[in-house]
């Protein structure tokens, strides 16, 4: 008979959830030798025989260190870690989300350094007390840990490499916390540069959209440096609900993915039974209140269905994006053999709505791709 790994042995790093961070005790010094550990590529656990000093991280049996891995510490520039009125924050990549977190930054009262590829988009918070700068390195420059809230994957390589991008800008005892949502891939490239800097690095995508944003509840799924998710811990609880600390960087970009391509195909599934729900002759407002009084009630569905039963898609998640999440997660799937023919249809309607212009609206006019592929059958 076949015999399946367990669940447990396939998974990958084990999680660390913010309610359970650091051992009681643990000083600072300590903090930045774990970061010194992460880029030697040593996972933090080698560092510490004492169970007093270890952080309490879950195990599994894949990040049983082998002996051959563990190296001696070497502990560059600590991190201090972020306060507000003492803490200069950088932010670069003022869309949507980027100028939602920004504000939430000023608000809680820290000085913020902004770039935006179309410098108009700082001007708001400019009037809020934000300093713009020219470049992205000059923001790293001014900012002892700089946040990017970028389109893609092209776009976070770009403005983190770039001649003046955020790597020339950094120095040790500096961060760079990339919560845009990229492949992993992209995210060890922007890690490889971060740290060629002498600085740490964190992947840190959201998931929550723009009201979430607005109101500081979105969800971080971090990994990479951990001294840097300790650092930044403060201004990520101004941004969000809650935050994980998921390994080395990639898993955090993986979860991302995951969730997203759930979420995508959740969504094009709502809008066929929306579009199915109207050709046999049914109020579309009635099936939104049946789904949300049964097992599969949702927030997104909640919150979409009015404005998809008005044919109205007025952008908090652009469509481009759930796309090219779409694009990313299968690309995943495909590195690993895992099969996902439910993401890959989703995906050809996403495709089909950018066809039809739909990118910049948001991702529930997916609805109108739906709708067109009835029409052509008809
Ligand atoms: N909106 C949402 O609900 C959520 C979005 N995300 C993710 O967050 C990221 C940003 O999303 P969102 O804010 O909605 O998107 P927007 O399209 O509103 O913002 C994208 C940002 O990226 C910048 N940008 C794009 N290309 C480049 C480039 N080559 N060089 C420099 N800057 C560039 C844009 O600059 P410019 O203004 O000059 O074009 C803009 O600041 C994406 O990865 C998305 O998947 C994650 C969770 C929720
Ligand atoms: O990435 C989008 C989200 O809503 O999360």
């Amino acid at each position: 008979m076949l015999k399946l790994p367990s669940i447990t042995a396939a998974r990958g790093p084990a999680a660390l959830h913010d309610r359970t961070t650091f051992a009681p005790g643990m000083a600072r010094s300590q903090i930045s030798c774990l970061r010194s550990t992460r880029a030697a590529n040593v996972h933090p656990q080698t560092a510490f025989t004492s169970g007093a000093m270890a952080p309490r991280m879950r195990t599994s049996t894949t990040l049983a260190p082998t002996r051959r891995s563990i190296q001696p510490l070497t502990c560059r520039a600590s991190l201090t870690e972020a306060a507000p009125g003492k803490t200069v924050l950088g932010f670069v990549g003022i869309g949507i989300m980027g100028l939602a977190m920004t504000r939430n930054l000023l608000k809680a009262g820290y000085e913020v350094v902004v770039w935006n590829r179309n410098p108009d988009k700082c001007k708001p918070l400019a009037d809020e007390g934000a300093k713009v700068a020219s470049t992205p390195r000059e923001v790293a420059a001014a900012a002892t840990y700089t946040f990017a809230m970028l389109s893609d994957p092209e776009a976070a390589l770009e403005v983190a490499t770039r001649p003046d991008g955020v790597a020339a800008g950094l120095a040790p005892g500096k961060g760079y916390v990339d919560v845009s949502t990229v492949d992993a891939a992209t995210s060890r490239a922007v890690a490889a540069a971060v740290r060629g800097a002498g600085a740490a690095f964190l992947e840190a995508p959201v998931s929550g959209s723009k009201g979430p944003a607005e109101q500081g509840k979105l969800i971080f799924l971090t990994a990479g440096d951990q001294a840097l998710f300790t650092a930044v811990s403060a201004p990520l609880d101004v941004m969000g609900k809650a935050k994980f600390f998921l390994g080395q960087e990639g898993a955090g970009a993986n979860m991302k993915l995951v969730v997203n391509m759930v979420m995508g195909s959740m969504m094009t599934s709502f809008a066929e039974g929306l579009a199915l729900a109207d050709k046999v002759g049914l109020r579309q407002q009635d099936v939104i209140e049946v789904v949300g009084l049964g097992a599969i009630a949702a927030p997104m569905f909640a919150l979409k269905g009015p404005s998809m039963a008005a044919r109205s898609y007025g952008p908090a998640f652009p469509l481009k994006h759930q796309q090219k999440d779409m694009r990313l997660a299968l690309a995943l799937g495909d590195e690993v053999a895992q099969p996902l023919p439910m993401a890959a249809a989703a995906n050809s309607l996403y495709i089909a709505a950018r066809r039809q212009g739909l990118g910049d609206a948001d991702f529930s006019a997916v609805m109108e791709a739906v709708a067109a592929q009835q029409q052509q059958q008809q």
